[in-house]
């Protein structure tokens, strides 16, 4: 019962920043639709710090993109979700609407740094022009001065020589900083990051961990997409576990760790190279379902070494788990799912 306190406290002392509700995403291609992500709901408060985590094809991306309303070709977010910023509904916005949204209230570290930023352009002018296009500061001089600020904020040495470098002067731990201060340049209330640690060596990632720690706060909230546990350990407060576009657990980072409800959750913990600490690390047996075909009852059920019987019937809901987090497995729920198996 160790979350109930905390959850109390959290109810009173934070405000929903974000609502998602029932969220469906689907890509309707001519082999069939595929349901990226299926009926996903979770909340961010404000300054909040929550991970979205599962294995590669889990939905985790698409939940962001969904977000931003930058889900591509074909895919489609179904009438039934609902997204609202500060109260207002994302989903009724203008293309104009959102394209001043992005950056402006909510920001995006995408995957991969290299790739994000433009090899023929300086660092400097990248950050100055993410403010230009939102509208951010009075004039170039005000942008160029903050542009350096924050590169000193997010840890570049030397700063304002640095400021006229191109991409490829700065090392990977250097890029993904980059990114972060572009993020923060237009005080965002909230800060998607994709994966903010992928492809770099173990103390460079503790450093972009501290980074994100620090620059997040009472005014910027943290949406962390990872499939790394050991990630969301060391910089979130809440876990949303996702398996093939739908929740399979939500609780508070200390649940997670010390009593993990779901089996997918369980043997994601055993998969994380932080976590087990030279343990033997494994790989879940199986693989997560792609494309049109989805298993009945419990998406999971194939691969869970705890699946009953009623497992492959039954697609369990996600319930409250009694110790303040919710989880969907019908090892955590109470008898009415097997007599609704039961019943001719
Ligand atoms: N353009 C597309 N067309 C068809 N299916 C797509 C498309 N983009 C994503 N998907 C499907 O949506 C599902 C969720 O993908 P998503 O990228 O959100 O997963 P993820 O959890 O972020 O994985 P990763 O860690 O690999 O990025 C996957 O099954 C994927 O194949």
């Amino acid at each position: 019962m160790h979350t109930n306190k905390w959850n109390a406290l959290h109810a009173f002392s934070r405000m929903a920043l974000l609502e998602v509700e029932n969220l469906c995403t689907e890509f309707r291609t001519k082999d069939g639709t595929v349901t990226a992500v299926d009926d996903v709901s979770f909340t961010i408060d404000k300054g909040e710090r929550i991970g979205v985590v599962g294995e590669s094809g889990a939905g985790k991306s698409v939940t962001g993109l969904s977000i931003l309303q930058l889900v591509e070709y074909p895919g489609v977010i179904t009438d039934d979700s609902s997204i609202r910023l500060n109260g207002e509904d994302l989903l009724a916005k203008s293309e104009d609407e959102m394209a001043s949204i992005r950056g402006n209230e909510i920001a995006w570290i995408p995957q991969d740094p290299l790739s994000s930023l433009n090899p023929t352009s300086t660092i400097g002018e990248q950050i100055v022009e993410t403010m230009r296009i939102h509208g951010y500061g009075d004039d170039e001089n005000d942008r160029r001065q903050r542009a350096i600020s924050l590169l000193a904020d997010v840890g570049i040495p030397d700063a304002a020589n640095r400021f006229d470098d191109y991409p490829s002067e700065y090392s990977g731990g250097m890029r993904q900083r980059v990114l972060i201060a572009m993020a923060l340049s237009c005080e965002p209330s909230l800060i998607i990051a994709d994966e903010p640690t992928t492809a770099l060596d173990v103390s460079t990632q503790a450093q972009i961990v501290n980074l994100l720690r620090d620059v997040t706060s009472n005014d910027t909230a943290l949406m962390v997409i990872t499939h790394e546990l050991g990630l969301v350990a060391e910089l979130c407060e809440r876990v949303m576990v996702l398996y093939a576009g739908t929740v399979a657990e939500k609780s508070d980072v200390a649940g997670i760790f010390d009593d993990p409800k779901h089996p997918y959750t369980k043997n994601l913990l055993k998969c994380s190279p932080h976590l087990t600490m030279g343990e033997e690390l494994n790989t879940i047996p199986g693989s997560m379902p792609v494309g049109s075909e989805r298993p009945s009852g419990c998406q999971f059920h194939p691969r869970c070494s705890e699946a009953m019987e009623e497992c492959s019937v039954v697609e369990p809901e996600l319930l409250p788990d009694g110790d303040g987090g919710e989880v969907a497995c019908l090892l955590h729920t109470d008898q009415e799912y097997n007599m609704k198996v039961d019943q001719p």
